[in-house]
């Protein structure tokens, strides 16, 4: 399976489930592992029939800062639904990474996988 990924897409976001949490922004790092059969982009060397990564990371960072969210979680999930029904992805993992929510931990956050209802059915 070919795929298309984003590591360490970086966004301030409004993100905790503590009321001290709703006041600031917090630094979330996100990762997508999307898949994508990438051999019609490179045999026509067109982008429009390629997973634009940089489209993706803007509508990803434009709905995780558009909004306040208490879980990493929720976000994981909303992440996950966007890229699939906007951009057509069958399939995608999605990380939320929030480094410094856990002060004896370098890093905290969830994964999930997702695929569109009647993918390899
Ligand atoms: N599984 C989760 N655990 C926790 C979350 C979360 O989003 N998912 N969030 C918090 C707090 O917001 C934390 O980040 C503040 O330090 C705690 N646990």
């Amino acid at each position: 399976m070919d795929k298309v990924f984003i590591k360490d897409l970086t966004v301030l976001a409004t993100i905790g489930a503590y009321e001290w949490e709703k006041e600031i922004k917090q630094k979330l790092l996100i990762d997508l592992e999307m898949a994508w059969d990438n051999k019609p982009a490179a045999q026509s060397d067109d982008l429009s029939l390629a997973l634009d990564y940089a489209s993706v990371s803007q509508a990803v960072s434009d709905l995780v800062t558009g909004q306040a969210h208490e879980l990493v979680e929720t976000v994981a999930e909303k992440v996950a639904n966007l890229v699939i029904q906007q951009f057509s992805v069958p399939w995608i993992k999605v990380t939320i990474n929030k480094p410094g929510a856990v002060p004896f931990a370098s890093n905290v956050g969830v994964q999930i996988q997702r695929e569109q209802k009647d993918y390899l059915s």
